[in-house]
């Protein structure tokens, strides 16, 4: 059989591309149906490029897709049609180096080889009438309904379209959903115990790795797109810095953890915000990394280890049954488990799992563990709340009612200048991503007055 006839030719990142958006409809994790095809190393370096483009695209931009499929459709094409057609009209949609030639025609020819030969001639009619429809405007028609207007151009579910619109209003909710279609950046967190920033700075230079600085976080250098694998980037293997959001860092600098304390993470794996912790006591005290996966529990060893700290210990449990810290933290840290929605972007299928039913469950979840961990820290203490949501069900309608009922303890307004920019007159801070350029993240440090 030659090469070209087969459904799994290595060459061909397309094929590849439409069996894994195939699995991912079938309810595989996007990034596993990548990682599982790349792991088999057939596809050549710009090929693993257009392929991986092509199904986080396709998942992310789903919506639209689909959009335009029913507007270039007499009828609704079979299933099997679906996602060849949105790959096909990714590519003229989205993707400015593919001639749009180049994409009908393969995906035509796509089509006959996944024996979808009778439809070609429709597969033909969709992406040529979306090109000549693109001629002198945009092709997608949108509804005229602001939150399915939104939730259609930028590709999300209504419903969160709604929440950010209730919070924040349209022209902000529309700039967010915008904002969470584009590639990630990667940021690092200088370990201050082994390298200095502008050290590090000087060290990736020498390398030819290209780094920004971050005014917000103090430890933060920002990496250019592309710099390779991460792990053979300078200074990893020596521990000199952690791969960290900087919305992540600054839950750290909130903490303001002093050397000696006895702190405690009660949601820690995989550890960044534990060695961060560390790291700002000067590995001196203790951090209990507690965490009820022992799985992702091993991870925080790992990145410990790495980083030369000695301070961090591990215990694997549920947090809302932990008693044994009752009354004894200087601070503690809740980074508590949560929908993501300030990290969409760095996960092409994460907007279509949560629903409005796993938010709920979600703040049960959160509650319980605020409660518990509250018990945690002596009187006069500190405790960090912290999402990498903007869901104000899991937010501030967790802190409001907790206030209510805890009389003795109350909002701490942290007064450094890094913390401004996001302040909210309630005293918490919110990361928003079109504003700050870095994930979403809800703060608040909250103080027992006893
Ligand atoms: C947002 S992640 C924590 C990230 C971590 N703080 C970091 O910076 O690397 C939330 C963690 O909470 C853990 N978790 C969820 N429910 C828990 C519970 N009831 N008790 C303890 N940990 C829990 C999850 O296993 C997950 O590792």
């Amino acid at each position: 059989m030659s090469q070209a006839a087969s459904p799994l030719a290595p060459e061909q990142p397309r094929q590849l591309a439409l069996l894994a958006l195939q699995s991912v409809y079938r309810g595989a994790y996007a990034d596993v149906a990548v990682h599982q095809t790349l792991r088999r190393g057939t596809l050549s370096d710009k090929n693993r490029g257009l392929f991986t483009e092509l199904v986080y695209g396709c998942v992310r931009r789903r919506r639209t897709l689909e959009a335009l499929i029913q507007q270039f459709v007499k009828k609704p094409p079979p299933p099997p049609l679906q996602p060849l057609l949105q790959l096909g009209l990714y590519q003229l949609r989205y993707l400015n180096h593919i001639p749009p030639s180049a994409a009908v025609h393969t995906t035509v020819e796509l089509a006959k080889q996944n024996g979808l030969g009778g439809l070609a001639g429709l597969v033909n009619g969709v992406l040529r009438r979306y090109l000549r429809a693109s001629e002198t405007t945009d092709a997608l028609q949108l509804p005229s309904d602001p939150i399915q207007r939104i939730g259609t151009l930028h590709s999300f579910p209504d419903w969160i379209v709604q929440v950010w619109v209730e919070q924040f209003g349209e022209a902000e909710a529309d700039a967010l959903c915008q904002w969470m279609n584009q590639p990630p950046t990667i940021d690092l967190r200088v370990n201050p115990l082994t390298a200095s920033v502008t050290e590090m700075q000087a060290e990736m230079a020498a390398a030819g790795v290209a780094v920004e600085v971050l005014e917000a976080a103090s430890q933060a250098l920002r990496l250019t797109p592309h710099v390779g694998a991460i792990d053979r980037l300078p200074g990893f293997a020596e521990g000199k810095w952690m791969v960290q959001d900087a919305s992540a860092q600054l839950v750290g600098q909130l903490m303001a953890p002093q050397p000696g304390d006895l702190v405690i993470d009660g949601c820690a794996a995989p550890g960044g915000k534990a060695t961060h912790l560390a790291e700002l006591m000067g590995d001196r005290g203790t951090v209990w990394a507690c965490d009820r996966n022992a799985k992702r529990l091993r991870k925080v060893e790992e990145n410990a280890q790495r980083l030369q700290l000695q301070s961090i210990r591990t215990l694997a449990t549920d947090s809302r049954q932990l008693a044994q810290f009752v009354g004894q933290a200087d601070r503690v840290l809740l980074d508590v488990p949560c929908s993501g929605l300030g990290t969409l972007h760095r996960h092409a299928d994460a907007r279509w799992r949560q629903t409005p039913a796993s938010i709920e469950e979600l703040s049960a979840l959160q509650s319980e563990l605020l409660a518990q961990g509250a018990t945690w820290v002596k009187p006069g203490g500190r405790l960090v709340y912290a999402t990498c949501t903007l869901h104000p069900r899991e937010n501030e309608a967790i802190i409001q009612p907790f206030l209510k009922n805890q009389p003795d303890w109350c909002i701490e307004k942290p007064d450094a200048a890094w913390a401004f920019p996001f302040l909210n007159p309630a005293g918490w801070l919110q990361v928003l991503p079109h504003h700050h350029q870095m994930d979403g993240f809800f703060m608040v440090c909250l103080r027992h007055q006893g």
